[in-house]
């Protein structure tokens, strides 16, 4: 008889929901599944020579640590989270259809402060990329680091005096936590592979590859693909502002923008591009050296040395 396919999770509600759902498409293609929560960090015995063969990610790790050691098949993660090197012997086995790409600003009370161009909000974000984009909007903003799953965050920010925190969509809305004080942050433009889930196997695994294989959606890989390649060319450490999208229109075009950001949002490098999807697979790539050849080097490093 078959063994189960064991499906790796982190334990928090967002890293269960996106597992159960690769569980639920693996169980309707008919195969059987077993759900492995996974405690992340310090409860499992991390072998040194794992990091020196790239296992870097610091929301991945674990389970990965956990599939190259066979403890499971399949790990699932938020793309968003995970290294633009995959680690060795790890392969993509499907990325799911993208959800919600934006992300929101949870406010408390109203949002009338935002057409008041005197108002010092203090918004909660402890992403780079958030920061940035929000202070080239709002220079006099107040910012406030907020760390933790979605699930802490909210309660923290309720347990602040703060106007508001940002979150991505999707997160909150996947466990239905989305508050009804919360607006779409239209003219942010979300992290690379962000509201995207990706399966991962381990590379001689040809059976679960192949199981996940079904569950593969091709536009949002290829999409994730490009802004993922955008974000490794400029190499941007994951405390780096860049930020990407990519999208397929009904006519078979893909856009994409990108961007290189300030930590302190005044200085901003922008590419757009689009190209047929059957010539797409480079364009983040093309963007990046674009931006290269306009400077962002410097302002990557600029990052580097605000750390
Ligand atoms: N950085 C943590 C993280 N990783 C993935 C998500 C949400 C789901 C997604 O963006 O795909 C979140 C929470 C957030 O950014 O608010």
């Amino acid at each position: 008889m078959q063994q189960p396919i064991r499906i790796g999770t982190r334990e928090s509600q967002l890293a269960l929901w996106q597992a159960h759902r690769v569980q639920d498409l693996l169980n309707a293609a008919g195969h059987e599944t077993v759900l492995v929560p996974i405690k992340s960090e310090g409860d499992i015995d991390l072998v040194t020579p794992l990091y020196e063969i790239g296992v870097t990610g610091i929301f991945t790790k674990t389970l990965d640590v956990a599939l190259l050691s066979g403890r499971i098949d399949i790990a699932v993660h938020s793309l968003k989270d995970v290294p633009t090197q995959m680690p060795k012997n790890i392969v993509t086995g499907a990325v799911l259809e993208r959800g919600p790409v934006k992300d929101i600003l949870v406010y408390k009370d109203d949002v009338r402060w935002m057409q008041q161009a005197d108002f010092v909000a203090n918004i909660a974000t402890s992403s780079t990329r958030r920061k940035a984009q929000w202070l080239r909007r709002f220079p006099q903003h107040q910012l406030h680091n907020l760390r933790g799953n979605v699930n802490t965050r909210l309660q923290k920010l309720a347990d602040e005096n703060w106007n508001g925190a940002i979150f991505a969509a999707a997160g909150l809305e996947r466990i239905g936590l989305r508050p009804a004080n919360s607006i779409e942050l239209d003219w942010m433009l979300p992290a690379p592979a962000q509201g995207a889930v990706v399966a991962v196997c381990r590379e001689d695994d040809k059976a679960s590859r192949h199981a996940c294989s079904t569950l593969n959606h091709a536009p949002t890989r290829l999409c994730t693909h490009i802004e993922r390649d955008f974000l490794r060319a400029l190499m941007g450490g994951c405390t780096t502002p860049i930020s990407a999208y990519a999208y397929v229109t009904t006519n078979n075009i893909i856009h994409f923008n990108g961007e290189v950001c300030s930590p302190d949002g005044t200085q901003t490098l922008t590419v757009a591009l689009n190209a047929p999807v059957a010539d797409a697979y480079d364009l983040g790539k093309t963007a990046a050296d674009e931006l290269l050849a306009q400077g962002a080097r410097d302002i990557v490093n600029l990052s580097r040395n605000a750390q």
